[in-house]
């Protein structure tokens, strides 16, 4: 048993195990503390035996997890609950189906059976070589689709179209689908057209009317980018809102074909995967659905007089009507927290806790549509409310609240009250609220978090729990309580800390840069091993000796640090350095694959985790250990592609700081919490717009977001209207990051600081913080070895070219009247709008400035480059090289235009502007000799195009010249 004892609520929920109950309760609440109790507590009634009670949770971890907390509070030792029902759902469909599901792929008219052999295949890139292997022979077979497949961009994308439609609970049969499960595909129209009308409702502006959300979202409608008979902007464009008919029609558009097409791949799919004896993740949940509807003694046979699940934000529908199936009575318990649904992307569905009470009941009816499979009542719900906050201070909890209520652009708009109303508020329990709670910035950010972490440890002023909690505090006074907690703290140590970051590459980088400092950091979840310099430079070696490969050279050339320019000439002449020769010829002569590895970490002094990660990876990549070089070629060009990641093992010691994703982190709790990277694009994050062309929305359905077409008198694959006019008219989601804002801050027991770089996203700026930015000077906390360079080159005696901004030919004083009013930060803010337009993200525009952005980058034609890096070398005494951003670059066949924004109010500074774009224009002059090359500025608040005429390179040259030497860096390659 635990020293730990449950308080009230948490009692109730361990003591009443009849009914069913929901426990949708805030972060550190002690919810997984309390299943675990009532676990043991319903283990302890007479005639219940494990396998009475299934407790099913998100990861394989978890369960293993709680089985060993269940194990410590009842009579049961771990070994006798090994094969205790305690595990994940797919898990635990797997052992049904190969125990119980032979005959069951008859049922949805394939003739196959399911063997004991079953293999659950959960490597993405097997899958993925599997799943394209079958689509090619589909593609193949029906020749019928071909124009379904003109117009996919990448047919391995219909791989997630499956896992998603499995996990909705849409299964396919050989005619049609199984249990009307596909009608979410067809869209609900009413449902699109109430959210449609909200969209579509005018905003109030302070004088009158403003458009709405819907119509600034497609105010740039062009209908020549669709197929011919695209309804045109006026037909769909109205003010202050759109047209109702065109949405209509475009909801209403003929999908017959596009069914079929999904119907049939994810059909086969199953049939194939199924002649090979192996299923996905979400396909083992649709066919241990599939069994449990239809075989009904299977069904009694498996049923659990006790079904548990935890984490059930983070279920999706699949689950919730197979934890009903796997009910033998209306004893359910399911425990979350809908502030911490953080797995959209793997398509679970925060409504199933949200509304929790509706889906019960309609699942309930849906699956009795014909049979009586769930017996018992589902109308008597129990809520139970667990408002105790074991984990953090009350200023934590408060701030908490607040990332919920965040917005998450600068244009969005939210209901705080609603959200507000919707949190049941937490009561801290610490009495002692020492908390700093900081938000951070500075250009270098990765120094700055290094800095900060030094400032930290062993710093009184951060106090956290060091010593243990006395037996117990219940018979003291609050006072004596407060007394006793502050008796326990002390300065923290590394241990106390950890590291949250959004994306893996940020913690990647952090990593490293703490490796150098020597400051202890572990990294814990799955790194790009494939993507990490080690293994670009061990992909280079292994591409020279198996062909002498100019890439192969290239990278390790740059890795010794020698100019671009130098580097270019060995290339050319093929006259590689001695030194690496004689490496290359004794690799060569490496007999295995491992061997080779070490001998070339060995050579640039890599011994670290992620040097260690790839010597393990390759070695493990066939049984023997006789892989070839061009099949470990092969295998880290497939990985990276695929961007799979590896655990690795970086632990330096002890006292370490854990460095982790938001999404690993989840469940867990550290006394100090830096949430880094708080920056544009990286928290919340972007992302890519899914690469599918083919999608599945609610509430439209399945749609195609391109189509084949030649109606325009040639073969060309067109943005498909309906599908941009639907998803127009539907809010962007931002809801899923603000939840992860939320895990990431409810993991800090007692300091928390938020670090941003030159860049901080609404996610920082906007909470009721001041920022501060400390110098960061950053000390080397162990003695470390400098990696030394293996191969030095020594390239011949010449001049560096000067490095130097397009700015610094410019007169620097433009900027200062051109922010007047206005602020850099509008600047930044509708650059970055911009860009993201320009991606063909689709961002709405929060000003008229940004209107304005729409309204031209729509009219123009060509192949959109936002952010362009561009170099011109100007021939001066010294050398130098101008650079700067190109805004956009738009490509057409014959035509380049250069676009550079401004968000002047005046046009007092052309003359300075026409220097940058003319260092632009003869960059694109070399680059493409055969193009007519136009330069503009475009004046946002006019929404003017100002043609600008470029200088010579005469004329740049003698600008340039007695700037040279005031402002001028050697260049860095
Ligand atoms: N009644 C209690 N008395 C003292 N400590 C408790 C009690 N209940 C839970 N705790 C402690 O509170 C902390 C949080 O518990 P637990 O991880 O179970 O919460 P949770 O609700 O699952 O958290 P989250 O949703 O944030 O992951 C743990 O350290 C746990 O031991």
């Amino acid at each position: 048993m635990t020293g730990i004892s449950p308080n009230q609520e948490q009692e109730t929920l361990i003591e009443h195990i009849d009914g069913i109950y929901l426990v949708d309760a805030g972060a550190g609440t002690g919810k997984t503390f309390t299943i675990t109790h009532r676990y043991a507590n319903i283990l302890e009634k007479p005639d219940i035996e494990p396998e009475d009670i299934l407790l099913a949770t998100f990861t394989r971890n978890a369960a293993a997890e709680m089985a060993d907390r269940i194990a410590r509070q009842s009579p049961y030792d771990p070994v006798q609950l090994q094969d205790a029902p305690i595990s994940t759902f797919h898990g635990y469909c797997y052992q049904l189906l190969r125990r119980y599901g032979h005959e069951i792929p008859a049922e949805i008219g394939i003739d196959d059976q399911i063997p004991q052999s079953l293999e659950l295949i959960e490597d993405g890139i097997r899958e993925g070589e599997l799943f394209n292997t079958f689509i090619t022979r589909f593609e193949d077979r029906h020749p019928e689709y071909e124009h379904l497949f003109a117009a996919l961009n990448d047919p391995s994308s219909l791989r997630s179209l499956i896992a998603e439609l499995a996990a909705k609970g849409v299964i396919p049969e050989r005619d049609g689908w199984y249990r009307d499960t596909g009608t979410p595909l067809f869209g609900d129209r009413e449902a699109f057209m109430d959210l449609f009308e909200r969209e579509n409702r005018p905003n109030e502006g302070a004088n009158g009317p403003t458009q709405s959300d819907a119509r600034s979202s497609v105010s740039g409608w062009d209908a020549t980018e669709y197929v011919p008979d695209a309804p045109t902007a006026d037909e769909v464009v109205g003010y202050p809102q759109l047209h109702t008919e065109p949405v209509e029609q475009a909801f209403d558009e003929d999908r017959e074909d596009l069914l079929a097409f999904v119907h049939d791949v994810y059909f086969e799919y199953l049939e194939y995967a199924l002649a090979r004896n192996y299923l996905t993740q979400g396909l083992m949940l649709a066919m241990a659905f599939v069994m449990l509807c239809e075989d009904a003694a299977v069904r009694e046979q498996v049923r659990h007089q006790y079904v548990m699940v935890d984490e059930f934000q983070d279920t999706n529908e699949l689950q919730f009507k197979l934890t009903l199936l796997l009910a033998g009575e209306n004893n359910i318990c399911v425990v979350g927290d809908w502030k911490q649904s953080i797995y959209g992307f793997q398509y679970t569905t925060v409504e199933n806790i949200q509304n929790f009470e509706e889906r019960i009941s309609r699942y309930k009816a849906e699956l009795n549509r014909d049979e009586t499979r769930v017996k018992y009542a589902v109308d008597e719900i129990e809520t139970i409310p667990l408002k105790k906050n074991y984990r953090s201070t009350e200023s934590i909890l408060s701030l908490a609240t607040e990332t919920l209520t965040t917005p998450a652009t600068n244009g969005e708009s939210l209901d705080a009250e609603e959200i507000e109303n919707e949190i049941t508020p937490l009561e801290a329990t610490s009495r002692v609220d020492n908390s700093h709670i900081q938000a951070v910035t500075h250009e270098d950010e990765l120094e700055l978090l290094l800095d900060r972490i030094q400032h930290v440890v062993g710093n009184e002023d951060y106090s956290v729990e060091v010593r243990d909690e006395p037996a117990s505090t219940a018979e003291m006074s609050v006072e004596e309580q407060a007394a006793a907690e502050r008796e326990r703290l002390g300065a923290p140590s590394y241990s106390d800390i950890a590291v949250f970051t959004r994306t893996r590459s940020f913690a990647r980088d952090l990593l490293e840069k703490a490796t150098e400092y020597g400051i202890p950091i572990a990294y814990e979840g799955g790194v790009e091993l494939f993507d990490t310099d080690q293994a670009k430079l061990l992909l280079a070696w292994l591409r020279i000796c198996e062909s002498n490969d100019q890439r192969g050279w290239a990278t390790v050339l740059e890795e010794t640090g020698c100019t671009l320019s130098y580097a270019r000439e060995i290339l050319e002449a093929e006259q590689y350095p001695d030194a690496m020769v004689t490496f290359r010829d004794s690799l060569r002569e490496c007999e295995t694959i491992g061997g080779f590895v070490r001998m070339v970490f060995d050579e640039y002094g890599y011994d670290g985790a992620y040097a260690n990660g790839l010597l393990g990876e390759l070695t493990s990549m066939h049984e023997t250990t006789l892989a070839t070089r061009s099949e470990a070629i092969i295998y880290i060009e497939e990985h990276l592609e695929a961007g799979s990641t590896v655990e690795i093992d970086s632990s330096p010691g002890e006292d370490s700081v854990t460095l982790q994703t938001i999404h690993s982190a989840k469940g867990l709790e550290y006394p100090i919490v830096f949430c880094a990277n708080v920056n544009r694009r990286a928290f919340p994050h972007y992302g890519r717009p899914s690469s599918g062309t083919i999608q599945y929305r609610e509430p439209i359905g399945l749609r195609q977001r391109s189509v084949y077409s030649e109606a325009s008198g040639r073969p060309y694959v067109h943005s498909h209207w309906p599908y941009d006019l639907l998803t127009g008219c539907q809010p962007s989601e931002y809801d899923e990051e603000r939840r992860l804002f939320y895990v990431a801050v409810t993991r800090a027991k007692r300091h928390l600081f938020l670090t941003a770089g030159d860049s901080p996203s609404p996610f920082f700026t906007e909470l009721p913080l001041e920022p501060i930015e400390p110098e960061p000077s950053v000390d080397i906390e162990t003695e470390y070895r400098e990696d030394e360079v293996p191969f030095s080159i020594t390239p011949p005696e010449r001049t560096k070219p000067r490095r130097m901004s397009v700015h610094d030919i410019m007169d620097d004083s433009v900027y200062d009247e051109v922010t007047e009013g206005r602020g850099t930060e509008f600047g930044d803010e509708l650059h970055e709008f911009a860009e993201e337009y320009a991606r063909g993200n689709d961002p709405s525009p929060s000003d008229d400035d940004q209107e304005h952005v729409v309204t031209l980058l729509d009219t123009l034609d060509g192949t959109f480059n936002p952010e362009v890096t561009a170099i011109l070398p100007l021939d001066l005494d010294p050398q130098v090289t101008l650079v700067g951003i190109i805004d956009l670059l738009v490509i057409a066949p014959d035509r380049i235009q250069i676009i550079d924004y401004k968000t002047d109010l005046t046009r007092h500074a052309e003359a300075e502007y026409r220097k940058q774009l003319s260092v632009y224009y003869h960059i694109a002059a070399e680059q493409y000799p055969d193009c007519t090359i136009s330069t503009s500025i475009f004046y946002t608040a006019e929404n003017e195009c100002v043609e600008v005429s470029p200088l010579t390179l005469e004329e740049l040259r003698e600008i340039t010249m007695p700037v040279v030497g005031e402002n001028s860096h050697p260049e860095k390659i």
